[in-house]
């Protein structure tokens, strides 16, 4: 059962709008005053309908909330924390859904009162569509919603909003923010980059081939300009944000990649054989393993592999 009365949806975009649709399915009865910084997007968000209220402000949003919820790119997050600050209530739990999180824990809890929990959060659900109209009921379902809590949290607390993601059809788990950060980065940060990348070099090629590149693109590349289509602002946010372990998975690849660059090159054969068959290995053990291709049971998967990350 959800136990907060009244959430506030800061940034009013595919994330926001998602729980609040996933909010109004469950049956929740309470308010849910969402914002924007534009007021063409309060507008919107208001046309939609999925608010009870839109509040001009941030600091008018939070205003009375049990629950806030920061939905915005990361690199806005301090800067808004410290903005709503003064007018959170005692009692009040504040948590966010951006895909970093120690530079989000850095950034939003030196402005959190005494007597208000933060507890980070991450859905692991989403699409390459953004904004107010994107968003819908079913994102959550079945999806892992990662939670970070800081020490001295009250598992009370903790246990509130992990009720709340399940009402939303989340699987709840908690992990440290650090591993959550290098985990993120192996299986959605860099595969991003991957396919930014990849989309364009296909762009570059392009101009030599003319429409080639489209007309005769198999699913898999297809699936990369699904991805690379995300928005602009938010990922590079990501990037800003997760960079060391961003560049620690980058580096692994780069690894990896010339040595499959030379096995090419030198016409080894075997090289490539038995790196296909692990990899096939791995895919096929998560499938035995009961599961599927959702990115967030694989991210389990390697959560599982990695070791901890060390502290810097
Ligand atoms: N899109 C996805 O697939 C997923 C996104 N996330 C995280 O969720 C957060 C929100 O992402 P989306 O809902 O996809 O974004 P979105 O682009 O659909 O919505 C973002 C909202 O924040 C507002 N905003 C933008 N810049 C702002 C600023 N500087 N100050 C205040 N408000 C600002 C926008 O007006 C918009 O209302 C991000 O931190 C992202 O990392 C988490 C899981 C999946
Ligand atoms: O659309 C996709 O394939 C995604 O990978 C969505 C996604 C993007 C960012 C996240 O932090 C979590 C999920």
């Amino acid at each position: 059962m959800i136990e907060y009365k009244h959430v506030a949806l800061l940034g009013l975009g595919l994330i926001s709008s998602s729980i609040a649709h996933a909010l109004r399915r469950a049956g929740f009865d309470g308010k849910i005053v969402g914002t924007a910084r534009s007021a063409a997007t309060r507008q919107q968000a208001a046309a939609l309908g999925f608010c009870t209220r839109i509040a001009e402000t941030n600091r008018e949003a939070v205003t009375g909330a049990d629950l806030v919820i920061i939905c915005t790119p990361v690199g806005a997050m301090g800067g808004i924390a410290a903005e709503i600050a003064p007018a959170l209530s005692p009692g009040a739990t504040v948590t966010d859904v951006g895909s970093v999180k120690c530079r989000i824990i850095e950034a939003v809890s030196p402005h959190i009162p005494d007597g208000v929990d933060f507890i980070p959060g991450h859905p692991l659900a989403g699409t390459e569509h953004s904004g107010p109209a994107s968003g819908f009921a079913e994102l959550f379902d079945n999806r892992w919603c990662l939670l970070t809590p800081l020490e001295g949290t009250e598992t009370a607390a903790i246990e509130r909003l992990g009720t709340f993601w399940q009402a939303l059809g989340s699987r709840v788990d908690t992990m440290d923010p650090s591993h959550h950060d290098l985990v993120l980065a192996v299986t959605s940060h860099v595969p991003h980059l991957i396919a930014y990348t990849m989309v364009g070099v296909a762009d570059d090629l392009q101009r030599v081939t003319e429409s080639e590149v489209v007309n005769y693109s198999a699913a898999g590349f297809r699936d990369f300009t699904r991805i690379a289509a995300s928005d602009p602002t938010m990922w590079r946010d990501v990037f800003l944000n997760n960079k060391e372990a961003t560049l620690e998975i980058l580096g692994r690849f780069t690894e990896e990649l010339f040595a499959l660059q030379r096995a090419i090159r030198t016409g080894d054969g075997d090289h490539l054989h038995d790196y296909f068959t692990h990899t096939r290995a791995i895919r096929r053990g998560i499938i035995d393993a009961g599961q599927d291709t959702a990115a967030p049971d694989f991210g389990r998967f390697v959560a599982a592999k990695l070791p901890p990350k060390e502290p810097s």
